[in-house]
């Protein structure tokens, strides 16, 4: 790999005797990983889950592919295996208020949420539109029911939420010196200014975080760079600033060390954050600090439950819609709204969105069409088994043809007429409608894709 002359020479001086081992880890291969979904009551048969990653409850190392059941699904989420450290240390607790500020495309979202459950309220945010909408994609195909998706800047975000997280994941966008195995072109982008306005933003995105934290609230800030500049010294930055924030211990296991506060200001509270470096553990890198907010630093603002929207014409739909496809389904009228003529479930306790710039307000539950509802994608791969009537299982090749946008046939229907869902390898694939024997495939245009099974 070319590394650039100065990045090797500014490693060498600050690793000494180690710059060797770490500089020669840049001509191995990448580390590849996946998370399971804790959602999923099965998993599918011919994962390979013989190799965990040790700090993760539900990491392996291996590659999954783009165009299987179990990617499609949101059986999985491919994650490299040092991203996995950061959900992991952030951990929310059930019932929490949670933030992703930059959480595009969501690989730590989708483990936030696995924390979660259907409990508590995700907000998860994405600054550049089109990345928001791969976030939601990767929300919705995780079978994440709690999520608020949000494109947003940091301040408009620290102005509508004032004191109001218990766990704040700042994920920052940084030189990214941890992806220039997976991703070499990232490498023309490096220099050391390049390394300097990383931090810079590191700090005008930190300084709208901590004001959404509540007291006590948690703040968890990792990067995936090596550059002291966006990590220790970011860090040092923070605690200076801000005298209301302590450092937090992180349990360091599998070859994961200590922060260097000599490569800041030396304050020996930064030992507590962690780095991963690829040449002491397996993975591609990342930077990790957790932080508690131990005062009041911006005063909460009352803000009223968002309330939902049905008019009684839809509730009908609706009704009529759950009565004949799913069974012990929970979805107050408080918590339905529409935006157009799409339905979505707001997450428990979501405050009112104001002139916030909405991507996706809870779960996508379909489509009011005239006289009718259409379920969603979204809502086939969030719904347990148990929660719909009809789930109809198909074989690979049936499935090949679904995710690829064909009709196709299949002998053993439950119904003549109505929705049901499909299932492959025990995972949920899509809804799909019976019209007179005959299945109609309702898999997203915009997500079709060849499964090249030969
Ligand atoms: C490291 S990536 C996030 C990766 C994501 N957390 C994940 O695990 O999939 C950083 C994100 O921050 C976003 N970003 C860039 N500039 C930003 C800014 N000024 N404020 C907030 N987010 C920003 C980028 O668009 C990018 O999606």
């Amino acid at each position: 790999m070319n590394l650039p002359k100065e990045f090797i020479q500014k490693y060498q001086k600050l690793l000494g005797d180690d710059a060797k081992d770490f500089l020669a880890s840049f001509e191995d291969p990448a580390t590849n990983g996946f998370r399971v979904n804790p959602h999923h009551q099965s998993l599918p048969a011919n994962l390979n889950l013989t190799d965990p990653v040790s700090y993760s409850k539900w990491g392996y190392f291996g590659k999954i592919s783009g165009r299987s059941v179990a990617h499609q699904s949101g059986a999985v989420y491919s994650q490299e295996p040092s991203a996995m450290f950061v959900g992991e240390t952030a951990a929310p607790t059930a019932s929490q208020r949670v933030l992703d500020l930059c959480a595009a495309p969501g690989g730590k979202t989708t483990h936030l949420s696995s924390f979660l459950g259907s409990t508590g309220l995700l907000v998860t945010n994405e600054i550049m539109g089109k990345r928001s909408k791969v976030l939601a994609e990767n929300v919705e195909r995780f079978g994440v029911a709690n999520a608020l998706i949000l494109n947003e800047t940091p301040e408009v975000i620290a102005a509508h939420f004032p004191g109001f997280f218990d766990t704040v994941l700042v994920d920052a966008p940084c030189s990214g010196e941890g992806m220039f195995r997976k991703d070499p072109d990232g490498i023309k982008y490096w220099s050391p200014d390049y390394v300097r306005e990383c931090a810079v933003r590191q700090q005008t995105i930190l300084a709208e975080a901590v004001k959404t934290l509540k007291p006590g609230g948690t703040l968890v800030y990792s990067t995936c760079t090596f550059a002291p500049e966006e990590d220790e010294q970011t860090i040092a930055w923070l605690l200076e600033t801000y005298p209301e924030l302590e450092v937090l211990p992180i349990d360091k296991t599998a070859g994961i060390v200590d922060g260097h506060p000599e490569w800041a200001d030396g304050n020996p509270e930064l030992t507590k954050t962690a780095r991963l470096f690829p040449h002491l553990m397996r993975g591609e890198g990342h930077f990790v600090a957790k932080l508690r907010l131990t005062s009041e630093l911006t005063a909460p603002k009352k803000s009223r439950l968002q309330r939902g929207n049905l008019t009684k014409d839809q509730k009908m739909l609706l009704d009529s819609f759950v009565a004949d496809s799913l069974q012990s389904v929970d979805w107050p009228s408080r918590r339905l709204i529409t935006f157009g003529d799409q339905l979505y479930l707001l997450p428990e306790a979501t405050p009112e969105f104001g002139h916030l710039k909405v991507v996706r307000p809870g779960l996508h539950l379909g489509t009011f069409k005239k006289g009718r509802f259409e379920p969603a994608y979204a809502l086939a791969l969030a719904l347990p088994t148990d929660a719909v009537r009809h789930n109809v299982t198909i074989s690979i090749t049936e499935w090949a043809m679904v995710v690829h946008g064909d009709q196709f046939k299949h002998d053993a229907l439950p119904v003549k007429k109505g929705w049901v869902r499909l299932v492959c390898d025990n995972q949920p694939v899509a809804f799909a409608k019976v019209v007179n024997g005959a299945v109609k495939n309702f898999f997203p245009k915009g997500l079709r894709f060849d499964a090249h099974l030969n």
